[in-house]
């Protein structure tokens, strides 16, 4: 719990320090107060006392009141500002963190997971720090403080105030005892309501077209209702608290005041003054031990969820990330641009069974060579390996002749130009997409974001788009149509001018000829670069320098068009299932 407080800068530290000072001030002060109240009672009981000093009694109190305030407002300020500060911090490094996760790291926290824990799981500790700084320095203080001013009293006031206090501490217990269990499942049922919500957002228009809203309701309904029943426990039992605490104030008034009399009763005529005195302020003192008790149970409520949400903070800043940087940025240039794959397997996480099996092929500088195999055969898995977005389970991918695990990622990544399978656009421009991340170069001159968006066939929509290149996208770019974002993230690898290519199913969204004027352009403006092509369509890889065939993660075929069409059943399969529509397409 306290580890994630390691967060926190000097000048959080500092500004703790400083609303340390403002408690004591404050605490001070309301110490003071009976004091006064005693000082009043002893002068209206007395004979021949002044007005005006009853009123410089009062006056203090005033004073000690204000102060009290003002001291109380600067703590409340200052500890807003670090809980926001902490906030601040620690998503930054939760965000960071996440960065630097593989595949494998995000899907085994899940994204909505991590949405959760980057949001609702630092404002419960934000709010901790902002209740807990005033309450848990504060109550301690408050507590020990009034505890020494009323001690030597009589003996039977402390008592009383014994049994209040250990009557307090057993239903907080029990309290915490009931919820504890139920604080524990509740972020773990908001990352559920987000996990649904999500799903139901980024799927609303299957979810429409399919008339599955009642489906979704009930999934909707299972989670939230679950959420809210958790909620109304939790609260149900914290709404015992309030009125126990209050019938513990009252009834210790009730018990101060009761035994006060009959000390009154017992005492000879010159303690009587002296007692009752004693059992005003003692019966302020005793309220103020049981408000500390109060601030400490306001704690006690707030730290089982916040410790929750540290908990899920810290596995995810804990995390190691399964893909670690090697040292190298720069290759032999020898072997520049090519890819090696030497006897490649690999399974997912958790998985059994390798997806994809005792790999291993070379693609040279400048050559195209294509993967092709029916759905789930693994092509999209294989290619994830060169940029490191998995790590093969055994046998090595070369880079420029160099492991990919030796590499510093971003020097990886610059040789590379990676389309994913589904378009990805962010919020912006069309050419805030196009010159997108760090090329490892001197960023992207206007002339390759113009010359990228020709080659990727692109120039025909954006240059009519209200603004051209600084049309506006939408975040996911929700505002073009599929096979637009992907021209537009085609054009996005171009730009980068990266020595190897990897198109995941890219074309896919394409019409034919886009996709054969594509490929032409490709093949002219980017000649030196190697292209490893994923696709369904024969067309798309047919004039590849090599065709790789995959069948359940194995490699049954490797060659040319021609070669193919003599020697691998799998890849005639393919080819005579679609000759027809390729032969539609050419008319
Ligand atoms: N993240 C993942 N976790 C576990 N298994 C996965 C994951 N992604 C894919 N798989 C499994 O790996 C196998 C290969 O998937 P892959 O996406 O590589 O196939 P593909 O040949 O590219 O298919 P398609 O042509 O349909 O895109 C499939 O059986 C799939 O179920």
């Amino acid at each position: 719990m306290l580890k994630i407080f390691k967060n926190l800068t000097m000048k959080e530290a500092l500004l703790a320090g400083l609303s340390l000072v403002f408690i004591v001030i404050q605490v001070w002060l309301d110490l003071k107060l009976p004091d006064y109240m005693s000082e009043i009672t002893m002068l209206v009981q007395t004979e021949g006392s002044q007005m005006s000093d009853i009123y410089a009694a009062g006056g203090m109190m005033l004073l000690c009141a204000f102060g009290s305030l003002i001291s109380a407002v600067a703590v409340a300020v200052l500890a807003s500002k670090i809980a926001a500060n902490f906030g601040a911090i620690v998503r930054f490094k939760l965000f960071d963190k996440v960065l630097s996760f593989s595949m494998e790291e995000i899907s085994g926290f899940s994204t909505s997971s991590l949405i959760t824990r980057s949001t609702n799981d630092i404002n419960q500790v934000q709010l901790l720090i902002v209740m807990g700084l005033q309450a848990i320095i504060k109550a301690p203080i408050i507590a020990v403080w009034a505890m020494v001013k009323i001690s030597g009293k009589s003996w039977q006031w402390s008592f009383a105030t014994g049994v209040a206090v250990v009557f307090l501490m057993l239903t907080v217990g029990i309290a915490i005892f009931l919820a504890m269990p139920k604080f524990k499942s509740l972020q773990g049922l908001t990352d559920r309501l987000n996990g649904v919500t999500r799903e139901n957002l980024t799927g609303l228009r299957v979810v429409r077209a399919y008339n599955a809203e009642n489906f979704q309701e009930e999934r909707f309904n299972t989670v939230n209702t679950e959420l809210t029943n958790t909620h109304l426990f939790t609260s149900r039992v914290m709404s015992f608290m309030q009125p126990s605490i209050q019938l513990v104030m009252s009834g210790l008034t009730l018990a101060i005041y009761w035994i006060g009399a009959i000390l009154i009763n017992n005492a000879g005529f010159d303690m009587k003054l002296t007692l009752f005195s004693d059992m005003i302020v003692f019966s302020s003192y005793a309220m103020q031990i049981v408000m500390a008790f109060m601030m400490l149970i306001i704690i006690f409520i707030l730290v089982p969820r916040a410790s929750v949400s540290v908990q899920r903070i810290q596995e995810v800043l804990e995390t190691k990330p399964t893909i670690i940087d090697g040292e190298v940025t720069e290759a032999p240039n020898a072997q520049k641009g090519t890819v090696e794959f030497k006897q490649v397997s690999f399974k997912y996480p958790d998985a059994e069974d390798y997806v994809i099996e005792d790999i291993s092929f070379t693609a040279n500088q400048g050559e195209t060579v294509a993967f092709i195999g029916s759905t789930g055969s693994g092509k999209s898995t294989l290619i994830n390996l060169i940029p490191r977005l998995y790590e093969a389970t055994s046998g090595e991918v070369l880079v420029d002749g160099i492991n990919v695990k030796d590499y510093t990622q971003a020097a990886l990544h610059n040789r590379i130009g990676y389309v994913t399978q589904k378009a990805r656009l962010f919020d912006g421009t069309i050419k805030s997409n196009i010159a997108y991340g760090d090329n490892g170069k001197d960023g992207f001159l206007e002339s390759d974001i113009v010359e990228a968006v020709y080659t990727a066939q692109a120039n025909e929509f954006v240059e009519k788009l209200e603004g051209g290149y600084d049309a506006k996208v939408t975040p996911g770019g929700t505002n073009l149509s599929g096979g637009q974002k992907q021209r537009v993230s085609i054009a996005r690898a171009i730009a980068r001018q990266p020595e190897i290519f990897i198109f995941d199913d890219s074309f896919s969204a394409l019409d034919y000829q886009t996709d054969r004027q594509l490929r032409e352009s490709l093949r002219k403006d980017c000649a030196d670069a190697t292209k490893l092509i994923v696709a369904q369509r024969i067309g798309t890889i047919k004039d590849a320098d090599r065709i790789i065939v995959l069948d359940k993660g194995r490699m049954v075929g490797n060659g040319t068009h021609d070669e193919l069409m003599k020697t691998s059943a799998e890849y005639q399969e393919i080819a005579y299932s679609q000759l027809s529509k390729e032969e539609l397409a050419n008319e």
